[in-house]
């Protein structure tokens, strides 16, 4: 054997060396992800993945490959994310509410910590119309715009292990509910008019809202939707006075006695 011929069995080596770390990797995963659901522990520990995350950094420092590896950890973390998404969620999380309810807040932390595809119904209308939601309803009306949910709810059936967020008026249409569940499940984010309007009186984008923005109105619009709300709810999260973190767990460990049902 000459020498490129050894280096080259060696580079093999290593490869199997970081496929056999990787598997056992994976299981030590699914190990923790079990030893969480027996003693009932938070599925998300953000404080957990930042610890590690400097452990692994000062490991590296001053390491020459240290921008490379970290790289490759990258990847990793991000697969584990995927690996616990689709152990917990075999479908799509769809997130409805009233404005302000917090349906995006809550689906960009919940994609970004099981590293699942986020889809923002309000800003794919947007991006696809090259069209605020409010100009949007300017120019062609509320219907054009309802139109365009229901196009896109259907289209999402073909995607799984998305978190949806849905626009805020998107489960009022039966039809809507109907797609939604085909291959999901629905989560209602709930506040309080006082929360809402507190959450929403700085923003000019919610053109159901315009000039009208008070917690009266907020209170009498979200009486009248509670009920198509509820029935197309799968699961139903009250969020005031609570965290980001906070509403994810609930909603995490309400989906999983969903799942076991
Ligand atoms: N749990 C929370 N605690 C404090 N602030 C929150 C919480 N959830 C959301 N917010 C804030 O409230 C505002 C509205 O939240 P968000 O945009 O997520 O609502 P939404 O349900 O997506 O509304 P819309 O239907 O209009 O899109 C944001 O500024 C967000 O930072
Ligand atoms: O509650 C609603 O009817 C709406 C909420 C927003 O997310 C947008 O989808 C639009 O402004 C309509
Ligand atoms: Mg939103």
């Amino acid at each position: 054997m000459n020498d490129l011929e050894m280096y080259r069995e060696q580079l093999a080596i290593c490869d199997d060396k970081i496929i056999d770390a990787l598997m056992e990797r994976n299981a030590v995963i699914e190990k923790i992800m079990a030893y969480k659901e027996t003693y009932g522990m938070p599925v998300l520990q953000p404080a957990q993945e930042e610890k590690q995350e400097k452990r692994r950094k000062e490991k590296l420092a001053g390491n020459k490959y240290q921008e490379e590896i970290q790289d490759v950890f990258k990847r990793i973390m991000r697969n584990s994310k995927r690996i616990q998404a689709r152990k917990l969620f075999h479908y799509n999380i769809v997130l409805i509410g009233f404005m302000g309810a917090g349906k995006s807040t809550i689906s960009d932390y919940l994609s970004t910590m099981f590293a699942m595809r986020l889809i923002e119904m309000d800003q794919v209308i947007e991006e696809r119309e090259e069209m605020s939601i409010s100009d949007i309803f300017a120019t062609y009306g509320e219907e054009y715009f309802r139109s365009l949910e229901t196009k896109l709810l259907k289209e999402l059936q073909n995607t799984n292990n998305c978190v949806i967020s849905c626009g805020g008026g998107a489960a009022l249409k039966e039809e809507n509910v109907k797609e939604m569940k085909k291959n999901g499940r629905v989560v209602l984010l709930t506040a309080s008019p006082q929360t809402v309007y507190e959450r929403v009186k700085d923003c000019d984008d919610r053109p159901i809202l315009d000039g009208r923005n008070n917690v009266e109105v907020i209170a009498e619009m979200m009486e009248k939707r509670r009920e198509k709300y509820e029935a197309a709810a799968d699961v139903v999260i009250q969020t005031d006075h609570k965290t980001v973190l906070q509403i994810c767990e609930e909603l995490i460990t309400k989906l999983m006695e969903l799942n076991g049902k």
